[in-house]
C-alpha cells in the first residue's frame, strides 16, 4: 500500500467530559496527508478540545489518536510520552493559534521568532538562518527590514503573519490551527486566508482548521466535519455539505451564515 493511501492522523472514539459536560463524545475524525480539514459548529460545540486532543494537549478520558510519522510509523498520540510529542512539535508539527501571542515569542526580534525554529530542528548557520528568516518575513508579506523588530511592534494582522512563517519555515507536516483569522479586521482576514490558502497549498501540507468562520472553512477546507454537542453531526467534501447539507443542524449553520 502507497503511504498516501493512510490517514497522517486518525483519532477513533475520542470522548472527554468536563464535569457534567461532554465535551468529546465518541468523536471519529481521519486527516489525509495533504488535507485541509476544518472542525465547524457552533461556540462550545466541543471544536477546540477535538483540536487539543488531537495535537496530544489534552487527554481524553476514552479513544485513541494515531499519527503516521515521516518514516511511516504509527504513534499513539497520548502514550508516546511528554519529550516525544514535544520532539514532533519542534520538528512535524506546527500549531497556529488564535491570539499570536501564545504562537510567538514576543521579547524575541520577528527574524528569531523564525530563526529559533530552524535552530531547533537543526540549522546552525548564523548568515544562512537569518537569510531564510528574511526570505520567510517576504513570503508572509513582511518588508524584510522589520527583521530585528519585536512583534509587540507590529499590527494584529502582521503579528499573525508572522507566526505563520514560524510555523511553516520548517515545513511541518502536519499543523493545527484554532481560529487563525479570529480577532482580525474582515479585510485583513481575508488576506490572511488567501495567504494561509496558497502557503498550505504549495507546501502540500496537512491542516487540522478549528474555525466558526463558515466562509473562512469554504475557502481553506477540502473536507469539513460539523460538530455539535461534542458529536460530529456530518462530515463531508466541503461543497457537498455546504451546499447540500444533510443534518438539520448543518442546514440551520449554513443558512445562519447565508442570512447573516
Ligand atoms: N477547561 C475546561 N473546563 C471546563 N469546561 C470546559 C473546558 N474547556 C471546554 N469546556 C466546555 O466544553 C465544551 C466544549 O468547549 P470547546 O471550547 O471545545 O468548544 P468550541 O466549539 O471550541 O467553542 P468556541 O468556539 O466558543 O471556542 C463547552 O461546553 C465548554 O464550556
Amino acid at each position: 500500500m502507497m503511504p498516501d493511501d493512510e490517514p497522517i492522523l486518525s483519532a477513533r472514539g475520542l470522548s472527554l467530559s468536563f464535569g457534567a459536560v461532554r465535551a468529546l463524545d465518541e468523536v471519529s475524525v481521519d486527516l489525509w496527508p495533504g488535507e485541509v480539514l476544518a472542525i465547524v459548529g457552533e461556540s462550545g460545540s466541543g471544536k477546540s478540545t477535538l483540536l487539543r486532543a488531537l495535537a496530544g494537549e489534552m487527554r481524553p478520558d476514552a479513544g485513541r489518536v494515531a499519527y503516521r510519522d515521516a518514516s511511516g510509523q504509527d504513534l499513539d498520540v497520548h502514550s508516546m510520552g511528554e519529550p516525544a510529542l514535544r520532539r514532533l512539535a519542534r520538528t512535524e508539527w506546527g500549531f497556529v493559534r488564535q491570539d499570536a501571542r501564545d504562537g510567538l515569542r514576543m521579547g524575541v526580534s520577528a527574524g528569531g521568532n523564525v530563526g529559533e525554529r530552524l535552530m531547533a530542528v537543526g540549522a546552525r548557520h548564523y548568515g544562512d538562518i537569518r537569510a531564510e528568516a528574511a526570505r520567510w518575513l517576504e513570503r508572509v508579506e513582511i518588508n524584510p527590514d522589520r527583521i530585528d523588530d519585536r512583534p509587540g511592534q507590529f499590527s494584529g494582522g502582521m503579528r499573525q503573519r508572522l507566526q505563520i512563517a514560524r510555523t511553516l519555515v520548517t515545513r511541518p507536516r502536519l499543523v493545527f490551527m484554532d481560529e487563525p483569522t479570529g480577532g482580525l479586521d474582515v479585510s485583513v482576514q481575508a488576506r490572511l486566508l488567501d495567504l494561509i490558502r496558497g502557503l498550505v497549498s504549495d507546501l502540500g501540507i496537512a491542516v487540522a482548521l478549528v474555525t466558526h468562520d463558515i466562509a473562512a472553512a469554504r475557502l481553506l477546507a477540502h473536507r469539513l466535519v460539523v460538530m455539535r454537542h461534542g458529536r460530529v453531526v456530518e462530515e463531508g467534501l466541503t461543497d457537498r455539505v455546504l451546499d447540500d447539507p444533510r443534518h438539520p443542524y448543518t442546514q440551520l449553520l449554513v443558512s445562519s451564515v447565508l442570512a447573516a
